[in-house]
């Protein structure tokens, strides 16, 4: 558990961060989002003091992370950035061994962690283990930039526009590992986006920031549907708003008896990928994997739902 109580930040008479108090419960994400300059970035290097606070406390479960020193707490808490940050000169598996080399693992237990995180992120050690990360993809270079932050098993993941450089495809799947990877890791993340998209399909809790300041605090849903302010609602996108509702939502959700001609689809296909197709194929109900159907009239009306 993370726990933010009444932080700020000023830089001589400017305020960047206004009272913020929030709290991100173990194994969960919360996803800060807002405009350019709005503060997020020194919202979370405050967490691991990269920023220190001008007032305020940070709390990591029940340590006050002013009682730490700022080296100690940063190697309890891993750090990922835009451009992944890895050290050139240095190999893959060296790259990921940088934290617990620093706490002083045995070679053996650091070995084996390397080509545990290698395997959960998809690169096959004996090929990527050795090389320079000039010689992997953007995507590649992004998933060691991960996996390098979670090496020491850090209890607290922070990330800062993380996927920022990738494109939209192998970032749609970038998201999608992070989330499995995070959920069955069991690891509490704090990640810094621009992006109410990625905010809304990463976040248990979407933080929504303007100027310093804090405006609403909610899981997706209520950030959609019952947005706090009008810069909330405006970051929200009015237009967007019901496909967003949907995507949060899979198909198993709204499943109800009947039949359908078609080929299936699966019970996890969000009911946004559902509409998509009822309005492309010109269908009014989808058969669902499993037994039962969707229909176009159900997913109308649960996107109609959202207006607000
Ligand atoms: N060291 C500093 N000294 C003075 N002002 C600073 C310093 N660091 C950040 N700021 C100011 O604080 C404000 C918030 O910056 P911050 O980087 O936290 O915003 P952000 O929401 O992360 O923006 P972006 O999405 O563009 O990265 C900005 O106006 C910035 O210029």
């Amino acid at each position: 558990m993370i726990r933010l109580d009444h932080l700020s930040k000023r830089y001589h008479d400017v305020t960047v961060v206004d009272d913020v108090s929030l709290t991100v419960e173990t194994g969960q994400i919360g996803a800060l989002v807002g405009t350019s300059g709005s503060g997020k970035t020194t919202l979370l290097r405050m967490i691991n003091r990269l920023v220190e606070p001008s007032a305020g406390r940070v709390w990591i479960g029940d340590t006050d992370a002013a009682t730490l020193a700022p080296h100690l707490l940063r190697r309890r808490i891993g750090y990922a950035i835009q451009g992944h940050g890895l050290f050139p000169h240095r190999t893959v598996g060296e790259n990921i061994a940088t934290v617990p080399r620093l706490l002083g693992w045995r070679e053996a237990e650091i070995g084996a962690r390397i080509d545990e995180l290698m395997h959960l992120f998809d690169l096959d050690p004996a090929l990527y283990r050795d090389r320079l990360p000039h010689a992997l993809s953007g995507g590649q270079q992004q998933r060691v930039g991960v996996a390098r932050a979670l090496a020491a098993r850090p209890e607290l993941l922070l990330m800062d526009e993380p996927f920022g450089a990738l494109d939209p495809v192998i970032r749609a799947r970038a998201q999608t590992d992070l989330r499995a990877i995070q959920r069955q890791l069991g690891t509490t993340l704090v990640i810094v986006t621009h992006d109410m998209e990625e905010a809304i399909t990463l976040g248990d809790r979407i933080a929504v920031m303007d100027k310093g300041r804090l405006l609403q605090y909610a899981p997706p849903a209520e950030i959609l549907t019952a947005p706090a302010t009008p810069f909330v609602e405006a970051l929200v996108g009015s237009a967007e708003r019901p496909f967003r509702l949907l995507s949060l939502t899979s198909v198993a959700d709204l499943r109800e008896a009947g039949t359908a001609p078609g080929p299936e689809i699966a019970p996890e296909t969000t009911l946004r990928e559902a509409l998509a197709l009822c309005l492309w194929q010109g269908r009014t109900a989808l058969p669902v994997a499993g037994g039962g159907v969707v229909t176009l009239a159900a997913l109308q009306a649960r996107a109609e739902g959202g207006r607000v």
